[in-house]
């Protein structure tokens, strides 16, 4: 594909700055800070009547959406929550993980304050995509944990990159997060992306029998703050 058709691809979907990309990396291409996307329409909730905002990674091509609901521009800090998707979670009602509670409960959080964000990302099972992760399950099966599987799969623990879920959060005009994450991962990446966060909000929903061992390998081996 020429650089001048993918131009044109990710202008109808997503969003580009004007001015010649020839050349150059589609990643190169995003938008400046500040430039809003595209692709917008109204997202009633059973919490709250949300705008929703379509975004394509022209580096990647994964498609994503933000959900946001009040007003940024008079600049102060926004509630925040950046949600990796989790099929088997968020939609499949699952209890190997907690991802499908922390969605609803981080939709509620933002929808009681009245304004806030919710980007929701396509890097489902942690980057290594959905059939991945089910390869992963079948380990965690027969007694790997999560870190483990990943490992014998060949990936990384984690394999998001949020470089473009930053960019995401600077269009929609913000620059101070108040985050809801127990991850310390995504608060150094969106501040080394140049969003401030100047509250981590701990968001714990969603713990059960089954993912009693995933929610303490996510502590013990990633990380994971469990206040
Ligand atoms: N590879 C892999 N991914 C998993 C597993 N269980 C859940 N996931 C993925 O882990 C991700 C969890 O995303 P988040 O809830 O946004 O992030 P988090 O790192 O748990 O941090 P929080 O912000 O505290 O929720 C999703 O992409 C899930 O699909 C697993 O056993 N293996
Ligand atoms: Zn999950």
């Amino acid at each position: 594909m020429s650089t001048q058709s993918s131009e044109k691809k990710y202008r109808a979907i997503g969003h580009l700055p004007d001015g010649d990309t020839a050349g150059r990396h589609p990643a190169d291409a995003l938008p400046q800070a500040g430039a809003p996307s595209e692709v917008v329409c109204r997202l009633p909730t059973r919490w709250a009547d949300f705008t929703l905002h379509g975004y394509q990674d022209p580096s990647t091509g994964l498609e994503h959406v933000a959900l946001t609901l009040g007003d940024f521009s008079d600049g102060a800090p926004v509630m925040l929550r950046l949600h990796s998707e989790c099929l088997t979670g968020d939609t499949l009602f699952s209890l190997r993980c907690d991802c499908g509670p922390q969605l609803e409960a981080s939709l509620r959080a933002i929808a009681a304050e009245g304004r806030g964000a919710l980007v929701y990302l396509r890097q489902e099972g942690r980057g290594i995509g959905l059939i991945n992760k089910i390869r992963a399950y079948a380990l965690q099966d027969t007694g790997a944990d999560t870190v483990d599987a990943n490992r014998m799969l060949g990936f990384e623990d984690d394999a998001r990159d949020y470089r473009y879920a930053a960019h995401i959060v600077r269009s929609l005009g913000i620059r101070q997060a108040r985050l809801l994450t127990n991850n310390p991962l995504k608060v150094r990446a969106l501040e080394h992306e140049g969003v401030e966060v100047v509250e981590r909000i701990p968001l714990h929903a969603g713990a059960n029998p089954m993912n009693h061992r995933y929610l303490a390998t996510k502590a013990q081996r990633m990380g994971h703050i469990q206040d």
